[in-house]
């Protein structure tokens, strides 16, 4: 069965690289996307894309799935949208494949609900390169030894949100093994505000964003004379791709939500 997938934010850097790889795989149909601009045209027409991109851009999800019933909405949009998105996908009975990052604890709740009760598929993935995902898993293993952690993410500087949704995965997985404790000296002071980055139950989380950076993360694990540093460099968006085709075909066949790609590869 071919698997009709839409694409949200199309246009986007994410998006553009996904559409390529939709059109290049012979399982999948790109049958629409949801972007701003060029609503009421097709893809060819944007000039980003070869002629022979017909699939039509939409800017309202109910009208998309109205006109072109696809199985599968990936979006790859902004943290402004995506929470509206995914419940929209939902209630339409279009399964989400989500890479866009920034949804709060309670909207991540909230859309496990939903998806367990409707019995529909949805994966977020706040990173798709299977790299990634094993950085996490490894800082996740070696937090268990050496429990004082700082992360280091370091991202372009057109990113919209901070920290970014894999330093908040990374150090999800850390908590959950390690417990909460303040770090460095308890009478610390930052003598100017930021100084210590974000905390995270006691973790740090230092957010950099610089142009000519794509998406990188180090996580660095301290212990008596000893450092341990684990880090995952993704230098261009292809490198998120395989992880995206993985999640199309995967939920179709889940029936509830999954956070994390660690949860779907082998
Ligand atoms: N999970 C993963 O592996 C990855 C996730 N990301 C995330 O993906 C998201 C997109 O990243 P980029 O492509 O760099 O952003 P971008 O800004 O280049 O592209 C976003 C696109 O979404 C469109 N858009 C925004 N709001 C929309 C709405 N309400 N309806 C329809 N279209 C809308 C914009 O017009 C634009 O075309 C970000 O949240 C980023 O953090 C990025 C890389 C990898
Ligand atoms: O905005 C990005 O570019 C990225 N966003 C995701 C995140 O917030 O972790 C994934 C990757 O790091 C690239």
């Amino acid at each position: 069965m071919t698997i009709r997938v839409a694409i949200a934010g199309a246009r986007g850097r994410m998006g553009q690289e996904a559409v390529h790889t939709i059109m290049k795989n012979t399982e999948m149909e790109l049958v629409a996307v949801l972007d701003y601009k060029d609503i009421g045209k097709t893809l060819e027409d944007t000039n980003l894309f070869p002629p022979s991109y017909g699939a039509p851009i939409f800017t309202d999800l109910t009208e998309l799935h109205k006109k072109t019933s696809p199985d599968v909405l990936v979006d790859l949009t902004s943290p402004e949208s995506v929470y509206k998105h995914t419940k929209e996908a939902l209630a339409l009975n279009i399964r989400p494949v989500v890479g866009t990052t920034g949804f709060t604890d309670e909207e991540l709740e909230e859309l496990t609900a939903i998806s367990k009760e409707s019995g529909l598929g949805c994966i977020i993935a706040p990173n798709f390169a299977v790299g990634a995902v094993l950085m996490m898993k490894f800082a996740e293993q070696a937090a268990k030894y050496l429990p004082d952690i700082e992360i280091i993410e370091m991202h372009h500087d057109q990113k919209l949100d901070a920290p970014s949704g894999t330093a908040l995965k990374t150090a999800n997985l850390i908590a959950a093994v390690r417990p909460a404790h303040v770090q460095g000296h308890p009478k610390e002071k930052e003598t100017f505000p930021g100084a210590r980055g974000a905390d995270y139950e006691g973790m740090r989380i230092h957010s950099v964003r610089l142009p000519g950076l794509v998406a990188h993360q180090q996580v660095l694990l301290g212990g008596e004379g000893q450092l341990l540093t684990i880090r995952h460099d993704s230098f261009n968006r292809g490198s998120f791709m395989s992880g995206i085709v993985l999640s199309v075909k995967t939920v179709m066949n889940l029936k509830e939500l999954v956070y994390g790609l660690e949860h779907i590869i082998d």
